[in-house]
């Protein structure tokens, strides 16, 4: 048998999130090394089991249930572990309990010599990707956090189906926390290749108020799944898979990830959702984009909220 470059990926927490993330890579072919790494062994061998059982209908790929040495060689480690949210609680309310997993779970991988991305999904995203960075004591461009990958995919699902545009022709981005102070960039909006300010002018289409409650439903949207069913994981782990094509294919493709901010748009020392253009060797550059005076000072509020947080917890 010839061989191949191995490109290995480590899940770290395989409960919702975690295992339909590992779904989503053999489904998509992504990696040929897979291996699942959960506090609760027995779930991670389950998955692994139920797993390679899906092998032969994909591409080959070898997936076990393993542990922090397994770090030392891998790619990218995906961090899926920790608390989620109970109907009502938000994401920040996570932090103190997330923050103390993380400590240990961040020591652990970094003990077996890794050397490769580290991509963060628990909540809160953003203060936890940070957090991973301040432990890991990597640069900043290989700790990425998801963002508001998810709530992108939210805004541009809704205005798809406003428009009657395909999403992938919705060019429309939140940035900021992903959580309630997270913002829509309607300044840069466009459906095709025309800007959603043109489609209000000439009153095609959503009007301004209907736009606004729009971007609410994106912001509510995981209280709404997680009252009707407890977790919200299917889109995000699709998130975390187009993330990860990005990395393994070294694709510059410009995604709305957490990423240290060092003075774009006039905030330093925090990590918060914003365009970025992500390859190989992680977040090549921050976009920063000319927001409005109104979308800078929300996008400042967020960071402001977010680094109370921090102050907090670390
Ligand atoms: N960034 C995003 O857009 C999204 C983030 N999330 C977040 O993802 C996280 C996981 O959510 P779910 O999968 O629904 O939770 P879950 O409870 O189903 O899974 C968490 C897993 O982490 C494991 N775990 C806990 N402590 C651990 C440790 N110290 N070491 C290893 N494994 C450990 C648990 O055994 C469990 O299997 C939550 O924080 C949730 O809020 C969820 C959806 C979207
Ligand atoms: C749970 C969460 O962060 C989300 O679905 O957006």
């Amino acid at each position: 048998m010839e061989s191949g470059k191995v490109t290995r990926i480590v899940v770290i927490g395989t409960g919702f999130v975690g295992s339909s993330y590992a779904y989503a890579l053999v489904n998509q072919g992504l990696g040929n090394e897979l291996i699942l790494v959960d506090i609760n062994q027995k779930k991670a061998e389950g998955d692994a089991m139920d797993l390679n059982h899906a092998v032969p209908f994909g591409a080959p790929m070898r997936i076990w249930a393993g542990d922090y040495a397994d770090c030392k060689d891998a790619d990218l480690v995906v961090i899926t572990a920790g608390a989620n949210q109970r109907p009502g609680e938000t994401r920040l309310d996570l932090a103190g309990r997330n923050a103390q997993i993380f400590r240990s779970i961040v020591d652990q991988v970094m003990e077996s010599g890794f050397n490769g991305l580290f991509l963060v999904a628990t909540n809160p995203v953003d203060v936890l990707s940070y957090a991973t960075w301040k432990f890991s004591g990597l640069p900043a461009r290989r700790v990425i956090g998801s963002g508001t990958i998810l709530d992108t995919a939210r805004l541009r699902h809704l205005l798809s189906g406003a428009y009657r545009v395909n999403p992938q022709n919705v060019h429309a981005y939140i940035i900021g926390e992903h959580g309630d102070t997270e913002l829509p960039v309607w300044s840069h909006a466009s459906i095709g290749v025309r800007p959603i300010s043109e489609y209000l002018k000439q009153g095609i289409g959503p009007s301004r108020e209907e736009l606004d409650q729009i971007f609410v439903k994106v912001r509510d949207a995981a209280y709404h799944i997680i009252e009707r069913k407890g977790a919200t994981y299917y889109a995000i782990a699709m998130g975390l898979a187009r993330l990860t094509r990005a990395i393994l294919n070294d694709e510059n493709s410009v995604l709305t990830v957490s990423t240290l901010l060092s003075g774009e748009y006039g905030l330093e020392d925090i990590y918060i959702g914003v365009p970025a253009v992500v390859n190989r060797s992680g977040v090549r550059e921050v976009v920063d984009l000319n927001l409005t005076e109104e979308e800078r000072k929300k996008l400042h509020h967020s960071a402001e909220v977010l680094t109370r947080v921090l102050k907090n917890i670390l």
